[in-house]
C-alpha cells in the first residue's frame, strides 16, 4: 500500500514544488507589475489548479486547488468554491461587517462573531431549481449517430447576469442524489420526448426542475415546472424516474410561466406519482418537508442555527415563545420542548400543514400554528388575548423582512429576548433599527455559512430589553 501510494505521489509533483513553482514569478503565468498597478491577472493558465482570486477586499491571491468544479468561472453561482475554507469563512465575517458599517451608525459598536462553518463544504444543498433548456446535436457526424437524436438537453443555472443556461453536469455542492437524478433527467427527457420551453419561440412545455433532499434519509422530491397543465405527458418520464430511483418518494408538476418570481406564496403543486413526504431530522427532532412548503437550503447548518437559538434562549418551562415566520416549524418544535408554550405563525398553508404533522410526529402538543400573515394574525391574537405576553420572540421573514407594523405589535408583547435570522441584510437592517428605537440592545451578529463557495450567509442577530 505504500509502495502504491509513493508511485502515485512520484507521478505528480508534490504540494510542495508546486507551491515552489508558483512562488517563482519567472515560471508563472501570472504577473504583477505593482508600479503600473495591475491586479493579479491570470492569461492562459496552463496549469489548470492555479486560479487566480481577488476578493471583495481587493485582496488577489493565487490559489491551489483541487478543482472542486470544472466550469467553476463559467457558471458563476460560487466564485468563492476554490478559497481555502477559512479564507471563505473570513470573507463572509468582513462583508458583514463592512455592510454593517455602511447601514447605520447605530450598529457600529455591535459584536460580529466570526461566521459559523457549514459541516459540509461540498454535497450540502438540499434544496435546488434548475433550469432546463435545449440545443441541437453536436455537429460531429459521429457524436450525433450516438446521440441518436439532435436534441441535447442541459440543466443547470444561469450564467450571472444573463439568459444563458449553463450546463451544471454534477454540481459539487449538491448532493450526490441530485446529481445523479440530475444526470439521469437529461436523457429521460430526450427519451420521453418531453418539449423544453425555449425564449427565442416562447414555446414548449418543460422549463425548470426542483429537486429537494434529505439529508438524514436521502428522500427526494422531484418537481416539474411547466407552462400549461401536462399531467398525461409528464406521467411516463414521472414512473420511470421514481422505478429508476428508490429515493424518489414524489414526483410533481407545478405549472407556472418561465421566469415566474420564487416570491409567490404557497405554489399549486399537482402529486403525479408517489408521495408528498420527505423526512428530515435535526438531533433527535423528525421534520416533514412537503413538495410545496419552505425547506432551508442546508439542513445541517440550519440545525446548528436552531441548537443555538435555544442555547442563547435559556428557556426554563416558564416561557411563552412567539415563532413568527415558523415554516414548517423546525424552531418551534426545537424550543417547544423546554417552554411553557409557543405560538407560531406562518402565511403558506403547506408549511402550516407540514408543522401541524411535525408536532404530532415528534409528540409535542404545545405548539399552536396559525396560517395567514403576521401582519394580520398577530394583532388578532393580541386582540383577542389569546397572547398578551411573550418572553422570547424568533423572527425569520422572507425576503421583504416584517416592517414596522409587524414591529409595533411584537413590542407590545414585551419579549426579553429577540432572535432575528435572515439572509436579506437591508431589510433586516431596516426593522433592527426599529427594535433598537423600541428599547432593544443588540447583543452581536452571528453569520453562518449556509452556502459555501458562494457569496451567500444568513446572519443570526440577538436582541435583549434594556
Ligand atoms: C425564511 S422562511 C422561514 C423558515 C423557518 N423559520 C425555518 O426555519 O424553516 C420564511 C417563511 O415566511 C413565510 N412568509 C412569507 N411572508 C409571510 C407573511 N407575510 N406572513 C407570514 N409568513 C410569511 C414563508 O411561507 C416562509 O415559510
Amino acid at each position: 500500500m505504500n509502495d502504491n501510494y509513493k508511485q502515485r505521489s512520484s507521478s505528480r509533483p508534490s504540494r510542495s514544488s508546486q507551491s515552489d513553482n508558483r512562488s517563482s514569478p519567472q515560471s508563472s503565468k501570472y504577473r504583477r507589475d505593482e508600479q503600473k498597478n495591475i491586479e493579479w491577472k491570470a492569461k492562459k493558465p496552463s496549469a489548470p489548479n492555479i486560479r487566480m482570486m481577488t476578493s471583495r477586499l481587493g485582496v488577489s491571491e493565487r490559489v491551489m486547488h483541487e478543482q472542486p468544479c470544472r466550469i467553476l468561472e463559467k457558471c458563476g453561482s460560487c466564485p468563492i468554491l476554490d478559497f481555502p475554507y477559512k479564507n471563505q469563512l473570513l470573507q463572509k465575517t468582513t462583508d458583514f461587517k463592512s455592510r454593517l458599517q455602511k447601514a447605520s451608525a447605530i450598529f457600529s459598536n455591535t459584536i460580529v462573531k466570526d461566521c459559523v462553518e457549514s459541516e459540509l463544504r461540498l454535497a450540502y444543498r438540499h434544496n435546488v431549481k434548475m433550469v432546463v433548456s435545449e440545443h441541437a446535436g453536436l455537429k460531429n457526424a459521429k457524436f450525433s449517430q450516438i446521440a441518436n437524436e439532435k436534441r441535447w438537453i442541459d440543466l443547470g443555472m444561469y450564467r450571472q447576469s444573463s439568459n444563458e443556461v449553463v450546463d451544471t453536469g454534477r454540481c459539487p455542492i449538491q448532493t450526490n442524489i441530485m446529481n445523479d437524478i440530475s444526470a439521469w433527467l437529461r436523457t429521460g427527457i430526450r427519451v420521453h420526448n418531453i418539449s423544453v420551453y425555449t425564449p427565442q419561440q416562447k414555446d414548449g412545455l418543460l422549463h425548470c426542475i426542483i429537486l429537494r433532499s434529505s439529508h438524514y434519509t436521502r428522500q427526494v422530491l422531484v418537481t416539474f415546472v411547466v407552462t400549461k397543465p401536462a399531467l398525461q405527458i409528464l406521467r411516463p418520464l414521472a414512473r420511470d424516474i421514481s422505478e429508476k430511483f428508490m429515493n424518489i418518494q414524489g414526483v410533481f408538476m407545478q405549472v407556472a410561466p418561465p421566469n415566474h418570481s420564487d416570491d409567490k406564496q404557497d405554489p399549486e403543486l399537482k402529486m403525479i406519482v408517489g408521495q408528498d413526504l420527505l423526512e428530515e431530522k435535526y438531533n433527535d427532532l423528525f421534520l416533514n418537508f412537503s413538495a410545496a412548503s419552505y425547506m432551508p437550503v442546508n439542513s445541517l447548518v440550519a440545525n446548528r442555527i436552531y441548537n443555538r437559538i435555544e442555547e442563547l434562549a435559556e428557556l426554563t418551562g416558564k416561557e411563552t415563545v412567539l415563532d413568527l415566520y415558523c415554516g414548517a416549524g423546525g424552531i418551534s418544535l426545537t424550543l417547544a420542548r423546554s417552554a411553557k408554550e409557543v405560538l407560531s405563525i406562518d402565511s403558506s398553508v403547506h408549511c402550516i400543514k407540514d408543522a401541524i404533522r411535525n408536532a404530532k410526529r415528534n409528540e409535542i402538543s404545545n405548539v399552536g400554528f396559525y396560517e395567514g400573515k403576521v401582519e394580520e394574525i398577530l394583532p388578532q391574537l393580541i386582540n383577542e388575548k389569546r397572547l398578551q405576553k411573550a418572553d422570547v420572540v424568533v423572527v425569520n421573514p422572507a425576503r421583504q423582512g416584517c416592517g414596522p407594523d409587524v414591529i409595533e405589535q411584537i413590542r407590545k408583547l414585551e419579549p426579553k429576548a429577540l432572535f432575528y435570522l435572515s439572509s436579506f441584510f437591508d431589510p433586516m437592517f431596516n426593522d433592527l433599527k426599529c427594535f433598537v428605537d423600541d428599547g432593544y440592545s443588540l447583543v452581536f451578529f452571528e453569520p453562518y455559512d449556509t452556502l459555501p463557495g458562494t457569496n451567500n450567509y444568513e446572519v443570526l442577530c440577538y436582541l435583549v430589553k434594556k
